[in-house]
């Protein structure tokens, strides 16, 4: 599995629940996959083929959607089709009853309509697994329920054995239950993972429908496109698709149209161009929806409010899909919430309606709210978000004015109490407005003392304080078939019970946006306001120059791209073109090595991509093989006041130790840090703090301990382990010395300890005892609890972890008085004695004698097998280990797997495919 994910996709770890999910599938499990959109739900039905090899059926309700796949799957050397009613070759169908395909995906009706020769055929060649994509289209109870979806359950007949995998990015229990009870599956594996989009901005804004907001709103898209990247518009008039879009083209923004009354052919050319990245920005209704793969879009913004949180969730999430920091818009007017007739169209039956109505309310309560956007979100589809800020919604991250609006609140509830919440809020609002409209008179609501008492704020200021009540539960707002009334609560009674029209208990509420452009005369049509921009590359670790070669990489793809026919992301990713930047590889193996560069890439395009790369560095005065790790973050991070990055430090590791030590956040906030494309494991995150601190930066040892569960006791368990096994350069014998529950990690963070002259004597001998004590590990004088086992030839552990050290490092052992001191005692770091760190039995370790005897030489074979038993080595390490060969000829050895994608390297650790 994971050889096939890094020779096809180019990636090194998988995402969580695919390797789960894969696993089950490959051994024959039905599958039910509800994950969100862009988290990689296809490589779990792309990989169990390549795996297996026997080809896998995909259902997908749309073209589109199925050729850019096929696109995307054609550059990675996968044998990959579709069948459907766009398909010219005719030959596609006998390839793929022959099994010639290793992906062929099919729309739900040829599914269906192929005779079941076909299945047959493809059953005795070899049938993997049969996918149904966007399987909530089964349901009736889903947003977009297919008639043909249905009908899929026959060929749970023809296909008994083969197993049967729904995948979906929404999916209420509701609809669930009837994918699985719809397609037949048998006591399927279910793997539900979280909803939340971490990499996704949310922010609303109100606005007032005309020219003017439109210009503003074409300048900042115009911004944002320049230093950011593909933008998609989404309004809900076809009117307005063609108002925005002719104002982006009068700028010269490179825009395309995409709506339902525009020919097939028209539509098919829009879609291509945009996911060809021909075109910056798409203008569109939701027509212009599922069928979109492209996964580097930064931004989508709504010109008017969804029809229901659902069909939002949906539409903003086609943005960021690679995993990369974007943003998600919506602006409203106060119209767009009275829209239920115009969706409600052909509904007859009340539920249906009732339905309709209340999906406009939940959008509606998530455009007024004031409180964390994505923790809303969430709680609509049934996920707690563990805190009441994310950091990443225009509520969490602009402060909120609030007043005390007592008095407004006290005419308000007045009114809807004299109503007789027989109405919504309209009525309540006009009376408090003075209105004599014909209602108001025949129902005598003139006489009320309340009429025009709130004359001075609008009537949207009056909505908005009266959407403020509801959520905060002083008013509750029903719906009669498609009808909404708004009610007092208890608490409003209660608060009417203790005000009266001169004096009211205070009530602080939050100003809306709504409510700050009606009391402020500058703002009253509504702005546009500043688009959030992105982290910036500077952020990520680039310099100017890197900045440049990045764009220039970009373009030189697409370029690529288009003399192949293909999309740019189809060839990599933009992440993965980030790395390049950085990494500028001079060799097919560094190439390889990059996370989303795959083996077709390589040997197709490699040398083109080497020669771009090695010619545009030189142009900027780069010089090449530079570190390959970017930082992507959702959030602006802070200026930290530390010490530069130490030169042989990678951005990444330098980062995880500015989160730790400076932002105090613990390896594990570190490791699922929102903005990278995927989490990164804790004991990574240990081990570039150990290299950060061997590099010099200041590490608190004791809270380190604590954190990684490094209590004395597992200390000297470890320093037991490494005597016995004697002078060795693996960390495997020591760990085999150790109990289960003591890890690589505890055992590397040990010796690193030891390297740097870290007392194993200061440390607790449990967490509690760490926190009580509240000092820095010492420097050791007394003799370890170990030491007094050994015997006394043995030499001190710090001994040994130095004479390896100056072993790894030259290759001989070098004099007593040059040892490494000084390396990795950053600020404030205990200063190792000297006398204590002596060796006194060096040439046990390191006489070159003992080298010789003992030298290996390393060969294709010999690495590899190596490497098969290890967690993944270092170059010095290798090095050490094939001591009798040349420093040059293993790492060409080394290359030559790498660009066979025999073995890869990761975190700059060597591991076996
Ligand atoms: N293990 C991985 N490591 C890095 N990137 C990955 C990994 N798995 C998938 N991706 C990338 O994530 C992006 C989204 O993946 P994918 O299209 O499979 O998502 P999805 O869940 O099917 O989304 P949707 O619901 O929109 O169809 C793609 O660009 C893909 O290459």
């Amino acid at each position: 599995m994971q050889s096939i994910l890094k020779k096809y996709f180019g990636f090194s770890s998988f995402r969580p629940y695919q390797k789960e999910v894969i696993e089950k599938i490959i051994e024959g499990n039905d599958s039910l996959i509800v994950m969100a959109t862009g988290s990689g739900k296809s490589l779990c039905y792309q990989v169990p083929p390549l795996v297996v090899g026997k080809t896998g059926v995909v259902v997908s309700p749309l073209i589109s959607l199925m050729q850019d796949q096929v696109m995307s799957l054609k550059q990675r050397g996968i044998r990959a089709e579709f069948m459907g009613s766009s398909q010219t070759d005719s030959t596609v169908q006998s390839r793929a009853e022959s099994g010639q395909f290793d992906i062929l995906y099919m729309t739900p009706e040829k599914a269906c309509l192929v005779p079941s020769s076909f299945w047959s055929n493809l059953l005795s060649v070899g049938l993997c697994l049969f996918a149904v994509d966007e399987a909530h289209c089964i349901s009736e109870w889903g947003h977009d329920f297919r008639v043909e979806y249905k009908k899929l359950d026959k060929l749970r007949g023809l296909l008994v054995d083969v197993p049967f995998i729904a995948l979906t990015a929404t999916a209420t229990e509701k609809v669930r239950m009837d994918i699985v009870n719809s397609l037949k599956m048998q006591n399927p594996y279910v793997a539900i993972g979280s909803f939340d989009r971490t990499n996704l901005f949310y922010g609303v804004k109100s606005f007032n429908r005309g020219q003017s907001f439109v210009q503003e709103l074409v300048q900042e898209v115009s911004k944002f496109v320049r230093s950011d990247g593909s933008t998609i518009i989404y309004c809900t008039t076809i009117k307005d698709v063609e108002q925005v879009f002719e104002s982006l083209k009068e700028v010269g923004i490179k825009a395309g149209i995409y709506h339902g009354q525009m020919d097939n052919k028209a539509r098919a050319e829009s879609h291509r161009l945009f996911v060809r990245d021909e075109l910056d920005v798409m203008v569109a209704t939701i027509a212009f929806g599922m069928g979109i793969d492209k996964p580097n879009i930064r931004q989508v913004i709504h010109y008017g409010c969804p029809k229901s949180l659902e069909s939002y969730y949906q539409e903003s999430g086609r943005c960021g899909r690679d995993g990369i920091a974007s943003v998600c818009w919506l602006y409203y007017t106060r119209s767009d919430f009275a829209k239920a007739d115009f969706y409600i169209g052909e509904l007859h039956s009340e539920s249906q309606r009732k339905a309709v109505v209340e999906s406009l309310m939940a959008a509606q309560r998530y455009c007024l709210l004031t409180t964390c956007r994505r923790k809303a979100l969430l709680g609509h589809f049934g996920e707690k978000f563990p805190t009441d800020k994310c950091g990443n919604c225009d509520n969490c991250t602009s402060t909120k004015m609030e007043r005390d609006m007592s008095k407004e609140a006290f005419l308000l509830m007045a009114c809807i109490q004299s109503c007789r919440g027989k109405w919504g809020l309209s009525m309540p609002v006009d009376i408090l407005r003075g209105s004599r409209a014909k209602k108001i008179i025949d129902a005598q609501y003139d006489k009320l003392p309340l009429h025009g008492l709130g004359k001075d704020y609008s009537s949207n200021w009056w909505k908005a304080l009266g959407y403020q009540l509801i959520s905060s539960g002083y008013l509750r707002e029903t719906v009669k078939d498609i009808y909404r009334t708004v009610s007092l609560s208890p608490k409003a009674y209660q608060f009417l019970s203790s005000a009266g029209p001169d004096h009211q208990p205070p009530l602080f509420l939050p100003l809306t946006s709504e409510m700050v452009n009606d009391e402020d005369n500058k703002h009253a049509s509504g702005k546009v306001g500043e688009i959030k921009s992105l982290a910036t590359l500077e952020c990520e670790g680039f310099s100017e120059a890197e900045k440049q070669l990045y764009h220039m990489l970009l373009e030189e793809r697409r370029k690529l791209a288009r003399s192949l026919g293909t999309a740019p992301y189809a060839i990599c990713g933009d992440q993965t073109i980030k790395k390049i930047a950085l990494a500028r590889p001079s060799t097919k193996a560094r190439l390889a090595n990059i996370d989303g560069v795959n083996q077709h890439l390589v040997v197709t395009h490699g040398n083109n991509f080497l020669r771009i790369i090695r010619d545009l560095s030189q142009g900027l005065n780069l010089s090449l093989d530079g570190e390959a790790t970017v930082q992507t973050t959702a959030i602006t991070r802070k200026v930290y006041p530390v010490p530069n990055q130490p030169r042989k430090l990678t951005p990444a590791k330098f980062e995880a130790w500015k989160l730790w030590h400076v932002e105090d956040l613990s390896i594990q906030k570190i490791a699922n840090f929102p903005g990278r494309s995927a989490p990164i494991k804790e004991q990574t995150v240990l081990d570039y703090l150990v290299e950060a601190a061997q590099e010099g930066c200041e590490i608190d040892w004791i809270r380190l301990c604590n954190e990684v569960g490094l209590t004395h006791k597992v200390l000297s368990d470890i320093e037991c382990a490494i005597s016995k096994v004697g002078p060795t350069e693996r960390l495997k014998p020591i760990k085999d010395e150790l109990p289960e529950d003591i890890s690589y990690a505890h055992i590397k963070t040990c010796l690193a300890m030891q390297k740097l002259g870290v007392s194993l004597k200061g440390t607790p001998s449990s967490p509690h005892d760490a926190q009580e004590a509240g000092q820095l590990p010492s420097k050791e004088t007394e003799s370890s609890p170990c030491s007094a086992r050994k015997s006394p030839t043995e030499e001190p552990l710090a001994d040994k972890a130095l004479a390896q050290d100056s072993v790894a490092s030259s290759g001989k052992v070098e004099e007593t008085t040059s040892l490494p001191l000084t390396r990795g005692q950053g600020v404030n770091q205990p200063k190792a004695h000297l006398e204590d760190l002596l060796p006194t039995k060096r040439q046990k370790l390191g006489s070159p004698d003992d080298e010789s005897s003992l030298a290996l030489k390393a060969t294709e074979s010999s690495i590899y097998d190596w490497l098969k038993n290890q967690d993944g080595v270092s170059l010095s390490e290798i090095l050490e280990h094939f001591s009798g060969s040349e420093e040059q000829s293993v790492i060409d050895i080394l290359s030559s797997l790498e660009v066979d994608f025999l073995i890869y390297k990761k975190t700059n650790l060597y591991m076996i495919i």
